[in-house]
């Protein structure tokens, strides 16, 4: 079994490069499928798992995908297929912003339903509610939903109930390719929704007031693929501010803007982490002690859900009663036993999580249950007692590339090893080895 090790005691000093933001790219990717013409080339992109699982989605469907040296290429003008299966789906939820995509381009698309996962029940109602306010018929079935159009997608006014980013994304993705102009109001506003719409600006859309809560998109006949350039991903940033202010360390984080970590700094100002803004990112020096405070996660520009375990982390430390509580998703608290395992005072009372602190972290065998969470584990890991031994590194290579890698670079001591590896090694050993 793969495992990362970690043993606390390390301050983390140096710098360290953000990636191209996952959250970003893969919307972009799916997106590029919505052109007829031309290639769209994709930079920065990270080598995640979950780029490899969009890539495959689209070239199941018949598109050309290139990854090469942190570019993507996408040809997606020969004959495609408009179906996503669930082998894709369920290693990834995000495969179904190809939805909005197929429709708007081929008038059909099918992809398995993603079903819940480890941080709530995730529907996907307000997608299919602006795809069926767009003309389009909507089926559920057999673990399916199936979309059609007779002709182009109609522009429409649609209301999104919640401002939901794959809504936002998909819709506006889809409406780029209606006849007539779509309104989509409370939306997502997110950095990610500005990326997407810029990229699809670019392949020839007319989409304006990303970013806002009221987006507004002429549809045009045709799109075609253009050349863009991913933003640095502010979660994976977010993460490494974390990593400093933990370890008591000083490190400068590149490449990230921090318009778009505001709420995180705010917040980590506020327990006392001296955050500095300089010409290529944003130096974090982490305190002797850390205040308690208070965080709700909410949708951009609020605190961001996928920061709260992380987030968690550091508040484990600061002295007194933190509180966070959680918004956006209805169960994003499965890190919280795994905390228990590492010594942490902590209950859980409906959707807030009460820590008293400072917590004598010790180190433990825990289990990543999902990407943020493996984060959040391995940056308490940094400061605790011992050793703690962190598994289930598939959920935290969905969204980290080499983090262990760079963790080690800022001096932490830390080591990513594989059991069956060693075991096999030893056995050989043994086997060849004469006396
Ligand atoms: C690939 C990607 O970009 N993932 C991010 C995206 O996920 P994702 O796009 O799936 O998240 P949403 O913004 O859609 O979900 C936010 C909330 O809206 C609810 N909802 C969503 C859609 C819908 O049709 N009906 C509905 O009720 C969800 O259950 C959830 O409670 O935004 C989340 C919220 O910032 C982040 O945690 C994820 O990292
Ligand atoms: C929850 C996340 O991603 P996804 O929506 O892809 O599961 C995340 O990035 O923290």
């Amino acid at each position: 079994m793969e495992k990362i090790i970690v043993r606390g005691g390390r301050q983390l000093k140096g710098s360290v490069k953000v990636e191209g933001a996952k959250n970003a790219v893969l919307p972009v990717i799916a997106a590029s499928i919505v052109a007829s013409k031309g290639k769209s080339v994709i930079h920065n992109v990270p080598a995640l798992a979950d780029v490899f699982t969009i890539n495959e989605v689209l070239r199941s469907m018949g598109a050309e995908v290139a990854f090469d040296n942190g570019a993507i290429t996408v040809d997606a003008t020969k004959e495609m297929t408009t179906e996503a299966p669930f082998e894709y789906v369920r290693k990834m939820r995000a495969s179904v912003l190809v939805l909005g995509p197929l429709l708007a381009r081929f008038g059909h698309a099918k992809v398995a339903l993603p079903g819940g996962c480890a941080i709530g029940s995730r529907p996907i109602d307000q997608h299919l509610k602006g795809f069926e306010a767009m003309g389009a018929s909507v089926q559920v079935g057999n673990g399916f939903v199936e979309l059609r159009t007779e002709g182009r997608l109609q522009g429409a006014k649609i209301y999104l109930d919640v401002p939901s980013v794959g809504a936002t994304e998909n819709i506006i993705t889809a409406a780029a390719l209606a006849e007539g102009t779509t309104i989509l109001e409370n939306c997502a506003k997110e950095p990610e929704i500005v990326d997407l719409a810029n990229y699809l600006n670019k392949m020839g859309a007319k989409i304006v007031g990303a970013g806002t809560e009221t987006i507004r998109i002429e549809g045009v006949e045709e799109l075609t693929g253009a050349e863009h350039t991913m933003i640095a991903d502010r979660i994976e940033a977010g993460t490494f501010m974390v990593a400093a202010a933990i370890t008591q360390g000083d490190v400068l984080i590149e490449g990230i803007e921090i318009e778009h970590v505001r709420a995180v700094v705010s917040k980590m100002e506020e327990m006392g982490v001296i955050i500095k803004e300089e010409a290529n990112g944003i130096r974090v020096i982490g305190p002797e002690k850390l205040t308690a405070i208070d965080v709700k996660t909410l949708p951009h520009p609020g605190f961001p859900t996928d920061m709260q375990s992380q987030m968690m982390a550091l508040m484990l430390c600061a002295e007194g009663t933190s509180i966070i509580t959680e918004t956006v998703f209805e169960n994003r608290f499965m890190h919280v036993e795994e905390f228990r395992r590492m010594n942490a005072k902590i209950k859980i009372e409906g959707r807030s999580v009460i820590m008293e602190g400072p917590t004598d972290l010790q180190g433990a065998e825990v289990a990543a249950t999902d990407l943020r969470a493996g984060a959040a584990l391995i940056l308490a890991g940094l400061i605790a007692d011992g050793y703690t031994r962190v598994t289930e590194l598939k959920h935290l290579d969905r969204g980290y590339v080499n983090f262990h890698g760079k963790l080690e670079a800022l001096g932490a001591d830390i080591e990513r090893v594989n059991d069956e590896v060693f075991e096999e090694a030893a056995a050989a050993m043994e086997e060849t080895t004469t006396y």
